[in-house]
C-alpha cells in the first residue's frame, strides 16, 4: 500500500475512515494528503488546522473532498506555546526524530543548538545532533566536545557527505520513523536530504475532483526514505528559531536548574545573590560562563514572548467585548 511508504501503522485503520491519508502539504484552507489511491487535495476546517505529518480521515461532500477528522498527534512541533490561549504556529506533526544539523566547518553557534534542542524536547520527539562536513574540520573533536556538553543525553553523530562517512549510523536513526531536519542556513541540510532520500523523489498519482488520476507528481515536503520512514522538509521548518519553549528549556539546562535548587533564595536570579549555587559552580569551573549566559538570554526571550502572547490575548478579548457592545 502506498501509505506504508509514508509511515502508516496498522493501529491507524480503526481511526481513519472512510479514507485515511497523511498530510504532505498545507496551503490556505486546503491540504494535500497521500491516500491509498494517490495524492488528494482536500478542504480543511479553519477551526481545526492541519499540519504536515498529520494523519487524517477524508470524506467527500458535494463540493469535493474534505478533512473529516485529525488523528490525535503523537508529537507536535510548534512555535510559541508559553501562553495556552495564544495561537501557536504549527510546524509538523507525528515526528519521531528531530535531526539538528550543525556544521563542523565553522565555529558552532551553541546557543542556537540549545534553541533547536528546546524546540525538539518540547514537541515530544527525540533530538539527534548531526555534525556535518566532518571532512572540513581540523578540530572536529573540540567542536564535538562543546556540542556534546550542551546536548546531554542526546546522540551526537558526525557525518561527511563529501567522504560518505557516518551516513549509515544516520540512516539507522531515521529508519522507519518520521524525521525533520533543522539547522542554520548552510549547515548542510539539503545535502543531507539528498543523501538520505537517495535523490529519488517518490512519484505518486494526483487524483482529480472526479476521483480519477490526472498526472503523476512528487511530494517534496514529505519524502519517503529508501530504508523506510519519511523526512519532512517544509519551508516553515527551514526558518525556525525559538520563541517560548519553556518546558524544553528546563530540559536543555537541567544541570543549571539542579544547581538553582541549592541557592539560598528560592527566587535567586543567579546574578550577585549571596549563597548562589549557580555562581559558585561557575567560580569552581564546573559550569561554563557561556552556558549560564545562554540560559539567561533564552530565559529573557521566553519571558518576552510570553508577555507578547498575553498582550495579544488581552487585545483580542478587548476587541471582542467592544464588538459585543457595537463599538468596534
Ligand atoms: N566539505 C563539505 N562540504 C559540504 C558537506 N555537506 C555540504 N557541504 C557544502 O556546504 C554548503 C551548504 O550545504 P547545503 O546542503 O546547501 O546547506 P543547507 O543547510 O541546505 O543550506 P540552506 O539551503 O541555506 O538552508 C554547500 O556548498 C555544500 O556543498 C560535506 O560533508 N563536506
Ligand atoms: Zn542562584
Amino acid at each position: 500500500m502506498l501509505l506504508s511508504a509514508y509511515g502508516w501503522t496498522p493501529d491507524l485503520s480503526d481511526l481513519l475512515t472512510p479514507v485515511p491519508g497523511r498530510v504532505v502539504r498545507v496551503d490556505r484552507g486546503r491540504c494535500e494528503a497521500v491516500t491509498p489511491d494517490g495524492l488528494l487535495s482536500a478542504a480543511t476546517d479553519p477551526a481545526q488546522p492541519v499540519v504536515t505529518g498529520d494523519w487524517v480521515a477524508l470524506a467527500t461532500a458535494e463540493h469535493g473532498p474534505y478533512v473529516r477528522q485529525i488523528a490525535p498527534r503523537r508529537t507536535l512541533l510548534q512555535r510559541s506555546s508559553a501562553s495556552r490561549r495564544a495561537e501557536a504556529q504549527l510546524l509538523a506533526a507525528n515526528v519521531d526524530t528531530v535531526l539538528i544539523a550543525v556544521s563542523l566547518a565553522v565555529e558552532p553557534d551553541l546557543a542556537r543548538v540549545e534553541r533547536f534542542l528546546a524546540l525538539a524536547w518540547e514537541s515530544g520527539a527525540a533530538p539527534v545532533v548531526v555534525l556535518t562536513k566532518a571532512d572540513a574540520a581540523p578540530d572536529a573533536e573540540y567542536i564535538q566536545g562543546d556540542v556534546t556538553r550542551v546536548a546531554p543525553e542526546v546522540p551526537v553523530l558526525a557525518v561527511s557527505a563529501e567522504r560518505g562517512t557516518g551516513l549509515d549510523a544516520l540512516r539507522e536513526r531515521v529508519r522507519g520513523g518520521t524525521s525533520v531536519l533543522l539547522g542554520q542556513s548552510g549547515a548542510g541540510k539539503s545535502t543531507l536530504v539528498n543523501m538520505l532520500t537517495g535523490r529519488q523523489a517518490m512519484v505518486v498519482r494526483a487524483i482529480g475532483a472526479d476521483g480519477k488520476g490526472r498526472h503523476t507528481t512528487t511530494t517534496r515536503e514529505l519524502l519517503p526514505l529508501p530504508g523506510g520512514g519519511v523526512l519532512i522538509d517544509t519551508p516553515g521548518l527551514r526558518g525556525v528559531g525559538l520563541h517560548d519553549q519553556a518546558a524544553g528549556l528546563h530540559r536543555v539546562f537541567a544541570e543549571i536548574e539542579t544547581l538553582a535548587a541549592e541557592c539560598r533564595f528560592a527566587d535567586c536570579r543567579h546574578t550577585a545573590e549571596p549563597g548562589c549555587a549557580v555562581l559558585a559552580a561557575v567560580d569552581d569551573g564546573l559550569l561554563p560562563v557561556r552556558r549560564l549566559e545562554s540560559y539567561r538570554k533564552l530565559g529573557r526571550e521566553n519571558a518576552r514572548a510570553a508577555a507578547r502572547a498575553e498582550h495579544r490575548d488581552r487585545e483580542q478579548t478587548r476587541k471582542a467585548v467592544l464588538r459585543l457592545e457595537g463599538r468596534w
